[in-house]
């Protein structure tokens, strides 16, 4: 056990691909969660999600060593997602994976402890109330992540693009360029159907800031562990694969879900 601030954070709670920060802000909003979908309450009021992406805001891939990330040009207001349990609009910054070392485990969350081989999540901060992702990733309002699970099965059009790329990104810290792609082809048919819940991010800095919105419906693609943890330069290199955090305490929340 580590003693920090108020907060004991038991050392197994710590992922082993990063030491976790010893005082977890606040400590009681954290993420990922199981889902018990029995435990949810259908809440009429959630609209449906209205995403806008605009491939041309696509960017580069980025491997930080933990995930590869895909970066989007998030200085205007071209690529958002809004309504939903969102008051304000949110504009795409990156998304990226979770995935394990087979296909028995990889996502974060699960739906009555159902895992699934991977998790993609869609990253996106409050640009109507902040100017900067810096400033949102601080703030209880001012991210909002979309989830999508992801099983193995038939070949992915869309997303061969992406797999395609990824040799290009290998080792961490290795970036390469990477243009006009469409993230929606990576959403599911129905967006209307999905749980919500107050939460946090799952890497550090694990603020307490994001709105997660879990879709019920999964994607399916052909599966990817070609990418490491280590610089080219590093002699041994280890895979990259289990890049997923222990699922935290849901700590008196309530999971909303859009359909009953
Ligand atoms: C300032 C700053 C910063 C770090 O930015 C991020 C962005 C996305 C993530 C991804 N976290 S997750 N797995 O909850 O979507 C983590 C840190
Ligand atoms: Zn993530």
């Amino acid at each position: 056990l580590t003693a920090c601030s108020s907060k004991l954070v038991h050392l197994s709670q710590v992922h082993p691909m990063w030491q976790e920060p010893l005082a977890i802000p606040g400590g009681d909003r954290q993420s990922p969660i199981d889902i018990v979908v029995r435990k949810s309450v259908f809440d009429p009021q959630l609209r449906p999600l209205k995403v806008k992406y605009d491939p041309r805001t696509c960017q580069q891939i980025w491997n930080n060593g933990y995930s590869f990330l895909v970066e989007y040009d998030d200085t205007t207001d071209k690529s958002t997602v809004k309504g939903g349990p969102l008051e304000d609009q949110f504009r795409l910054c990156q998304f990226h994976f979770h995935w394990g070392e087979n296909n028995a485990w990889g996502s974060e969350h699960s739906i009555d402890r159902r895992l699934y081989p991977a998790e993609l999540h869609l990253v996106h901060w409050n640009s109507d109330k902040y100017s900067l992702f810096e400033e949102a990733v601080i703030e209880e309002n001012g991210l909002a992540v979309i989830a999508v699970f992801l099983k193995v099965g038939k070949r992915h059009e869309g997303l061969q693009k992406l797999v395609d790329a990824l040799p290009a990104v290998r080792h961490k810290d290795s970036v390469v360029e990477f243009t006009k792609f469409d993230p929606a082809c990576l959403l599911p048919e129905n967006i209307d159907d999905y749980w919500t819940y107050a939460g946090s991010l799952t890497t550090p800095p694990l603020t307490e800031a994001v709105t997660w919105m879990v879709m019920k419906q999964h994607i399916e693609l052909a599966v990817f562990r070609s990418l490491l943890f280590t610089s080219a330069e590093e002699q041994v290199q280890r895979s990259m694969v289990n890049n997923f955090r222990v699922q935290q305490a849901l700590k008196g929340r309530t999971v909303r879900s859009s359909f009953t």
